[in-house]
């Protein structure tokens, strides 16, 4: 199955609800009145896109309308998708393009931080990367045991400690063993938490801390976010944002959520990418993220002329 079939097909839940919104939008008619335009952004917020993506959306078509760019509603419906790909916050800097990296994964418990960091393991391994393992998810014994399983799949090595050690000391290990070893992707998994734990969360700028003052390599901290949980995920990335300075985004569980939106309203809001999606459990599962086809996916294809 090719990429963008792969991502379409996860996202067909999402994309599902908003076309079910749209015929009833586009029951009333091709007038571009003030309804119209309310009943757009609902629309748009009924898919988890957030009130800030939502109405900047709305605003930029309205403006184009405006200008008679867009003389009604079957034009502004075909243009949706290239204004919502617009949306998503971009950057040049990629932790995963290439270049020597240290990249931190946090996020809520559950959310696919380590099976992330396996896939990612693997998918840089095979491009020829040096990589590495750093397990400072030292709360849960199963998560270290779970990234020791990656680390062989990956045929990556891994730094570990027992459980119960403190966290930034691993890290601290990792990126020494890493520089000893000529390792150019350093990957560490953190102990989930969530993000109303204030003690876990300074616990966790600690770790952030020293990663950044010990590494050479530039430092990413990346927020894994589970689709599925919706506007959730909005409140989750605001405090972690908030507490660590985020650099990007990965979401995982885009297959079979009907919440898709949600990386949508996470990168405008905080202006953060999104490096990967997560449309599965399996090895092949994470995706690149392209903002033209998870738009595509994301609302589907709406054909001006078919519907004229
Ligand atoms: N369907 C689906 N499942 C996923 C995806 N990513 C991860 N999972 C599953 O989500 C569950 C939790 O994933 P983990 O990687 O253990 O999550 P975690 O964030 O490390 O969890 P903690 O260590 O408790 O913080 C596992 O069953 C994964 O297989 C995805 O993109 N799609």
């Amino acid at each position: 199955m090719g990429f963008f079939d792969r991502i379409s097909e996860g996202l067909s839940r999402s994309r599902q609800k908003f076309t079910e919104q749209m015929n009833v939008l586009l029951d009333r008619g091709p007038n571009l009145d003030d309804d119209f335009w309310d009943d757009l952004e609902e629309t748009l917020i009924l898919a988890d896109m957030g009130g800030s993506a939502a109405s900047q959306v709305v605003e930029n078509l309205r403006d184009e309308a405006t200008r008679k760019a867009l003389p009604d509603a079957y034009a502004v419906l075909d243009r949706l998708n290239d204004e919502l790909a617009s949306t998503f916050a971009t950057t040049e800097a990629d932790p995963f393009g290439g270049d020597a990296a240290c990249v931190l994964f946090v996020g809520i418990n559950g959310a696919g931080k380590t099976t992330t960091v396996g896939k990612l393991a693997k998918e840089g391994a095979d491009a020829g990367r040096k990589v590495i393992l750093g397990s400072a998810d030292t709360f849960r014994a199963a998560a270290i045991e779970q990234l020791e399983e990656w680390s062989r799949r990956a045929n990556v090595p891994i730094v570990e400690r027992k459980r119960g050690s403190d966290p930034a000391s691993v890290c601290y290990d990792t990126i020494e063993r890493a520089e000893a070893d000529g390792c150019d992707l350093v990957l560490i998994d953190t102990a989930g938490r969530l993000h109303t734990s204030d003690d876990l969360m300074r616990e966790l700028q600690k770790v952030v801390n020293v990663v950044r003052k010990r590494s050479k390599a530039p430092v990413y901290t990346v927020l894994v976010i589970d689709a599925t949980t919706g506007q959730n995920g909005l409140s989750q990335a605001r405090v972690f944002d908030k507490a660590l300075d985020l650099d990007g985004v990965i979401v995982t569980k885009l297959d079979g959520t009907a919440k898709g939106g949600i990386a949508l309203a996470v990168s405008h809001e905080l202006g953060l990418p999104i490096y990967k999606i997560g449309v599965g459990e399996g090895l092949g599962d994470l995706k690149d993220f392209d903002a033209h086809d998870f738009a595509r996916a994301l609302v589907g294809e709406f054909d001006e002329r078919e519907a004229r």
